[in-house]
């Protein structure tokens, strides 16, 4: 039996996935799994009987990250599993940021009980809430992942010339892109030539407020700034200040904080781009399936702290996963006390990922609780997991 705790309402269409030999909920105690969406787990004692936390989405920065890696709990998000609807809420923002269709309809609102008046005064006011079309303008995509490539290419069939940064760009995703995208080789190219930029990069210490007045001073008079990536990688103050000297049209964000509501030019969204029935069973299903495979079999995928590491199962063979420093000699260390113990190694895999390290090991021989408790003793060895 797994215990698994929900922090966030998590699609049912996911947790039915589970089946008989979990138990899920929000006040499940000594979870095993937590699954979770947005909710912060950065001031969240995490429990000793916790193995793995599923991010039902595909920002990370609610989970402490290192204090997992320490502590052997494999963290795994949803890639792509969101992306289709935060795509269709971009394009949106991208046609609001430009037809002022938020004002439009907030005026239209206040020419209730103007009787047979209507028509005449919607005539007569509509030329305040005039914008521009989208298409034939330049759109700059900073960060050509799972979203910005499907936005990428939904505005280039729009009719928007369209450039993109990304200096990690992956060889599938490269593969997934438009090859009308413009290829821009610095941010300072997206800031001087578009219209409209997009962000799509994960919160991290290098993106943290990579909007701010330096990098405004090189965009477009009147550039509109659409973010549905994290709050955080705009500077409030400064982007506020944009908006009032006329220099940012509009800033569309998904993240509001007190400060932009309310704001001349900021329309604020509050965090729906992943909100649709169809992304929400997606990364459910995702996220249920990855802990169950890694509860169930020790394989991982889909990992943002340990490597992916995968091995078929077979029935003839006690698996034994392992966590450990990525550090020399670990493995001879492992097959050394294994060997001392007479235990037979008849499969394995080994990955490693910067400081950490994860082994799958097929084996026959007595391997207990107690054996893997001893391993557990070397300073190198995290977590040892009997399956
Ligand atoms: N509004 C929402 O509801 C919602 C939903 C999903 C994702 N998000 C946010 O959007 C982000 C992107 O999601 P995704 O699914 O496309 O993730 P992803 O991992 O597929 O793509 C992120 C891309 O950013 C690139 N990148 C990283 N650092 C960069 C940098 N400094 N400059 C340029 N590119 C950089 C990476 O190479 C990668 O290609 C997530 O991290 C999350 O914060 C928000
Ligand atoms: O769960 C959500 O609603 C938002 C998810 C989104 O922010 C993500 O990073 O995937």
């Amino acid at each position: 039996m797994y215990n698994v705790k929900c922090l966030n309402k998590i699609s049912p269409v996911g947790l039915a996935r589970f089946g008989a030999n979990y138990t899920c909920g929000e006040d499940v105690e000594n979870p095993e799994a937590i699954l979770v969406r947005s909710a912060s787990m950065h001031e969240m004692e995490l429990p000793s009987s916790l193995l793995a936390i599923a991010r039902a989405g595909a920002g990370v920065n609610n989970i402490p990250l290192d204090k997992c890696s320490e502590a052997g709990i494999c963290v795994f998000n949803t890639p792509g599993a969101n992306a289709n609807a935060v795509k269709e809420l971009v394009i949106a923002g991208l046609l609001l940021a430009s037809r002022k269709i938020v004002p439009g309809i907030e005026w239209a609102k206040g020419l209730k009980g103007k009787g047979a008046e209507v028509g005449k005064l919607v005539e007569k006011g509509k030329s305040q809430f005039v914008g521009p079309e989208i298409s034939g303008k330049r759109l700059g995509v900073i960060g050509l992942g799972a979203i910005g490539i499907l936005v990428a290419n939904a505005a280039k069939s729009l009719g928007m010339e369209v450039y993109g940064y990304d200096p990690y760009l992956s060889v599938d995703a490269a593969w997934g892109l438009s090859r009308s995208t413009k290829h821009a080789q610095t941010l300072d190219e997206i800031y001087a030539n578009c219209d409209y930029i997009t962000l799509h990069v994960p919160l991290t210490p290098d993106t943290k407020e990579m909007i701010n007045a330096e990098s405004i001073a090189k965009m477009q008079d009147h550039v509109r700034i659409l973010n549905f990536a994290r709050g955080d990688l705009v500077n409030s103050a400064d982007i506020l200040k944009a908006l009032a000297d006329g220099k940012v049209a509009s800033y569309v964000t998904d993240f509001p904080t007190d400060e932009m509501l309310g704001a001349e030019g900021v329309i604020a969204v509050p965090h729906l781009g992943a909100s649709t029935p169809e992304s929400e069973d997606n990364c459910a299903r995702m996220a249920a399936d990855e802990l169950k495979d890694y509860l169930e079999n020790g394989n991982i995928l889909h990992s943002v702290n340990l490597p992916n590491v995968s091995m078929p199962r077979d029935p003839a063979f006690t698996r034994v996963c392992i966590i450990h420093r990525n550090v020399p000699n670990t493995i001879s260390l492992l097959a050394g006390k294994l060997a001392d113990a007479g235990i037979n190694i008849e499969n394995m895999q080994s990955k490693s990922r910067k400081d950490y390290a994860y082994t799958i090991l097929d084996v026959t021989g007595d391997f207990s609780s107690d054996s893997a408790k001893k391993m557990e003793e070397s300073e190198d060895i995290i977590r040892v997991r009997v399956i």
